[in-house]
């Protein structure tokens, strides 16, 4: 066993995917999947269960986790301990995100970070998730939080952090779009939509009205980002289909409610981008390290 092998096992926990961890470790999946196995005969039971769709720990995979957790980490805090040029990073790490992934997702990377290095400065802006790349292109951001695009520009690197689902969000109060919802069959073409402007969520609603077949959504607004989108719906002005971790950190939430839908809308992935020449920079590889430990 060796530490490269619990990294790989790690990397399995994360994601969920023996794919995307292949990819992550620019190794082939049946590389990969040759190297648990091995693993797995040098334990003499099998950590994962594997099906098609999904990866889940077994019992003895379970326990294995918290083995290789403790022994990742103290393998990290030993190579630090003994490296000969220990200086301590100093600098300012430029972050975008939005204002709901400040709450939601930052806060356990940042902790991390802070903890390893208190002297580096983060200065944080939030606001629009369809800005992220778009900032980190122009340098107006060191790294962003953001849903992937479907195509990647070739210079970002990008590295998964969850993913993200969405749902259909209606008015609780009495108002036109609730009533046109109660109707069988709902006609769709005259419920109005908030939308946002742009970006990986607006992406996934734009493939949902072809699925659906609304030629042409009735828009009562676009609006840029998400988290403003939910008073509108809450007020009765429309219906929104949202990030599920937008709704579940807005302040109104118990105003709006989840319309169940028939077509379900396909989540899009959250993560983090940073132009793939800055990974040189050390502030930027120390903040990328700290990333794939994260489990
Ligand atoms: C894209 C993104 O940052 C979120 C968390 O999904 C959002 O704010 O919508």
């Amino acid at each position: 066993m060796n530490f490269q092998n619990l990294k790989l096992f790690l990397d399995i926990v994360q994601t969920k995917s023996f794919i995307r961890s292949a990819e992550k470790n620019y190794m082939s999946a049946s590389t990969l999947s040759r190297q648990i196995q091995r693993m797995e005969d040098e334990i003499g039971q099998p950590l994962f269960l594997r099906d098609n769709r999904q990866v889940c720990l077994t019992d003895a995979g379970q326990r294995f986790l918290v083995f290789a957790k403790q022994s990742w980490e103290n393998w990290q805090q030993i190579q630090r301990d003994l490296s000969p040029d220990q200086k301590e990073l100093e600098g300012e790490l430029k972050l975008f995100c939005s204002v709901t992934a400040a709450y939601s997702h930052l806060p356990t990377i940042l902790e991390k970070f802070r903890k390893r290095y208190p002297k580096i400065e983060i200065v944080l802006s939030t606001g629009d998730p369809a800005k992220a790349l778009h900032n980190v292109q122009s340098l107006q951001a060191d790294i962003s939080l953001t849903g992937k695009p479907e195509t990647l520009p070739p210079n970002i690197a990008f590295h998964f952090i969850d993913n993200i689902t969405l749902s259909l969000i209606v008015p609780r109060i009495a108002c036109s779009a609730t009533q046109l919802l109660q109707q069988s069959p709902i006609d769709w073409q005259n419920v109005p939509f908030i939308l946002p402007v742009e970006g990986p969520a607006r992406k996934r609603i734009d493939h949902w009205f072809k699925l659906q077949k609304i030629k042409e959504p009735k828009i009562y607004a676009t609006v840029e980002g998400h988290e403003a989108i939910v008073p509108m719906v809450a007020v009765g002005c429309g219906v929104a289909l949202l990030p599920d971790v937008v709704v579940q950190h807005s302040p109104v939430s118990n105003q709006i409610s989840y319309f169940n839908l028939t077509l379900p809308i396909q989540p899009f992935e959250l993560g983090i981008c940073v132009q793939q020449r800055r990974l040189q920079e050390p502030i930027i590889q120390a903040f990328w390290a700290l990333l794939s430990d994260l489990n």
